[in-house]
């Protein structure tokens, strides 16, 4: 598979604590991958660094062969997007939902061209003149992941997204990003405690522990098989 995010020796410490040593991940194009681990194993700041929104010590991030630094980010937004679980705190509580969705495309846009996109997300257009906080949970993060995809990024990184939704909703997100997967070959890396939505939506995962990654299975006809002891644990726990 040629690769599209490459992730090479990732170590950071806050104040000299060391969260992350020397992670090394991959995500192909189109590809599907899990990052799973127990809460404070170090995945949002893992998610972080490869979107330059925190340092690293040491790191070689790689983005379509193109080596990943500050300076130049801004290309880096243009194909891969990060989404985080709480919906609300990445929109601006004064905008409807029109004015946030626009925002990214920097153009006004037709309502027919609205309505495609909107049903895209499973949501009509009269939410187009509602503000956030006039949003259900499903409806605010549907807008998020609208938001997100509406440039057409080739990796969406989804950071807990479905963790706070009921398993019904979460199960329409998920489903919608297999939809958006096939439809335009967008990889996503999807980072979330919950292993039976990784298990139903990734065809690899990588297992994390105390800021190391510990295990990487590719899904088999009889799902995830590890060789790890952590990592075994922690799939035989979701099927008890
Ligand atoms: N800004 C920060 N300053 C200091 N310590 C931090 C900071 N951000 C994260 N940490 C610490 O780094 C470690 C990894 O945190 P991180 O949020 O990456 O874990 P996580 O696996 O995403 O957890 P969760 O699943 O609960 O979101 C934790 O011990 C956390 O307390």
């Amino acid at each position: 598979m040629v690769l599209l995010l490459h992730v090479e020796n990732i170590s950071k410490s806050y104040t000299g604590q060391q969260v992350l040593h020397h992670i090394n991940i991959n995500v192909g194009h189109g590809e599907i991958v899990g990052l799973v681990g127990e809460s404070g194993s170090g995945k949002s700041t893992l998610a972080k660094i490869i979107m330059q929104l925190e340092q690293a010590e040491q790191a070689q991030i790689r983005f379509n062969e193109t080596y990943i630094t500050k300076k130049n980010r801004l290309s880096l937004y243009e194909n891969c997007q990060i989404i985080f679980q709480n919906a609300t705190a990445a929109f601006n509580p004064v905008w409807t939902v029109r004015e946030i969705l626009t925002e990214p495309l920097q153009q006004q846009k037709s309502d027919c061209y609205w309505q495609t996109m909107l049903e895209k997300v499973k949501l009509s257009t009269n939410i187009l003149n509602s503000f956030p906080h006039e949003l259900s949970g499903g409806e605010r993060q549907r807008v998020n992941l609208l938001r997100a995809i509406l440039i057409q990024p080739k990796l969406l990184i989804c950071d807990e997204i479905v963790s706070s939704l009921d398993r019904l909703i979460q199960r329409e997100i998920i489903d919608l990003l297999i939809s958006l997967n096939k439809e335009h070959s967008m990889a996503i890396l999807f980072i979330s405690h919950d292993l039976k939505a990784v298990s139903y939506l990734c065809q690899r995962v990588y297992v994390m522990k105390s800021g190391e990654i510990v295990d990487e299975c590719c899904k088999g006809k009889d799902g995830f098989t590890f060789t790890d002891s952590y990592a075994q644990k922690l799939f035989q726990a979701m099927k008890n």
